[in-house]
């Protein structure tokens, strides 16, 4: 049975600044705030003769584009069960229990999570990583785990595994 190793990048820079508000219920959510979340991604994969499964160097890389692009917008889940959102010209009009709240189009990200919790980003960002290119494909993979954190000690994750041969 061979034996994995794993990468883990989880570098300070490794983060996006950005306001937001969790959606507990059709009627309950937090009112709009901002974190500083950070990103970490594991990936473990078979032990080689070479001992290197790959260049972690483009993993920053490709989160440190990823955070780049969260970073400094209020981010609003465009996949909400309770959450409407009406785009018009400049702004996003979101709407809730009777509430409507306006924002510029120009301060927004609108995602497509059914909410903006850390692990709803990090099944976003898992998602992002696994098809935005070949990466995965050109490497030989056993798992993928991305975590994304609204403070310390508070983490969520979302892992991909590899099908069993
Ligand atoms: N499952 C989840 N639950 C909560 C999330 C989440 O992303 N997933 N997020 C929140 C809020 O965004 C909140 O701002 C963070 O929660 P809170 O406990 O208030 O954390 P703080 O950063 O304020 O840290 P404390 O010092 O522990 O208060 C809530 N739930």
């Amino acid at each position: 049975m061979s034996s994995l190793t794993t990468i883990e990048v989880n570098k300070e820079d490794m983060k996006f600044s950005a306001a937001h508000f969790t959606i507990f219920s059709a009627t309950e959510r937090e009112r709009l705030h901002g974190h500083n979340f950070r990103v970490s991604l594991s990936i473990s994969s078979p032990a080689n003769r070479n001992g290197l499964a790959f260049s972690y160097k483009i993993l920053k890389d490709k989160i440190r584009a990823l955070c780049d692009e969260l970073d400094e917008y209020t981010l609003l889940p465009a996949h909400s069960p309770y959450l409407k959102i009406v785009t018009t010209e400049h702004h996003h009009e979101a709407s809730m229990n009777g509430e409507t709240l306006v924002f510029l189009r120009s301060d927004c990200k609108l995602l497509p999570i059914p909410n903006t919790t850390v692990e709803a980003f990090a099944a976003y960002l898992l998602d992002r990583f696994l098809h935005d290119d070949d990466f995965v494909q050109r490497h030989d993979l056993a798992s993928v785990e991305m975590k994304v954190s609204s403070g310390p000690g508070q983490w969520g994750s979302c892992a991909w595994q590899q099908a069993a041969q």
